[in-house]
């Protein structure tokens, strides 16, 4: 039996990099945490621990933070097909890079002054290979909503263990991850990020709002669906929702009736709706997801 080596990668992960773009009195803030993983011919350092073919994670670090002033931070997924361009492109060694960026928004207070916004983060993932594929997914993590009604779950199946009580009108909420895969014709990887950010999440927020929902699952499909029809650009989208079940408390020990309006909000345990909405003809994903 012969011990050979899989799938492998490396780099480094959770650059935390802020950049300010001075424009006289008034400042602009990106703040990003870049991973970067990079495979290639490993085979050596792996099994002989020679590191002529390994590019230190501490000069894939410096390069974040060099690139960020030498380029700015635009756009994340700009930001990252140039990081990723840039290890393919310049080491004989790496075949291939994954640079993942998430951005954590500031609101402005003032020329120089920011305030941190919600938990809500952007996020995106480059594939880069030295054939010249390359995929970008898009997302969001920690969007929080909830609608007080216009939910319901019932007629589900039913075993020994079942004590659920069907409910025709809950309240539903979730923490949306949402990611995205765009539709990109080779060479043309540059488009628009900012604004079809903008967009694909303004569906996402329009289908749960306007979804009257007999389950998660269907309002899942539903934000997918919008994204997918709304923006051309755009051909598979993979959604993780939790269920932030929201309990009614029973009110009646005080005397008191309880018409849908007290709720216990649990942590935990919580049902967890995850499913992916694609082009029938999408094309092959390729490395998108890894
Ligand atoms: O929208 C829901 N989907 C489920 O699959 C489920 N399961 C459950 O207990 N509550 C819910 N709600």
């Amino acid at each position: 039996m012969a011990v050979v080596l899989g799938p492998n990668r490396y780099g480094k992960a959770e650059t935390r990099v802020v950049r300010v773009t001075r424009d006289g009195e008034v400042h602009h803030l990106k703040d990003c945490n870049v991973g970067v993983s990079l495979s290639g011919a490993m085979e050596e350092v792996h099994r002989r621990g020679d590191n002529a073919a390994v590019l230190p994670t501490d000069s894939q670090k410096n390069t974040v933070y060099a690139f960020a002033k030498k380029h700015g931070i635009g756009e994340i997924e700009e930001f990252a097909l140039l990081l990723a361009r840039h290890f393919v492109g310049s080491q004989p060694t790496i075949h291939h890079a994954r640079v993942a960026v998430e951005e954590y928004g500031w609101e402005r207070r003032g020329p120089h002054s920011f305030a941190r916004s919600g938990g809500e983060v952007r996020t995106c993932v480059v594939h880069h290979d030295r054939d010249g594929a390359t995929t970008v997914v898009s997302g969001l993590r920690d969007l929080v909503l909830l609608n007080s009604t216009g939910s319901e779950f019932h007629g589900f199946a039913k075993d020994e263990y079942t004590t659920l009580p069907p409910a025709t009108d809950r309240v539903l909420a979730t923490a949306v991850t949402a990611r995205w895969r765009h539709l990109l014709p080779a060479g043309e990887e540059s488009r628009d990020y900012a604004e079809s950010y903008r967009q694909a999440r303004r569906c996402l927020l329009d289908a749960f709002a306007g979804t009257y929902s007999l389950s998660l699952q269907q309002t899942l499909f539903a934000m997918g669906e919008r994204v997918l029809r709304e923006r051309p650009e755009i051909c598979e989208v993979r959604l993780e929702l939790p269920n932030k079940h929201h309990f009614l408390v029973d009110l009646a020990p005080f005397g008191l009736d309880n018409d849908n309006e007290v709720y216990f909000a649990a942590d935990r345990p919580y049902g967890l709706i995850e499913g992916t909405v694609l082009h029938d003809d999408a094309t092959p994903a390729g490395a998108a997801w890894d």
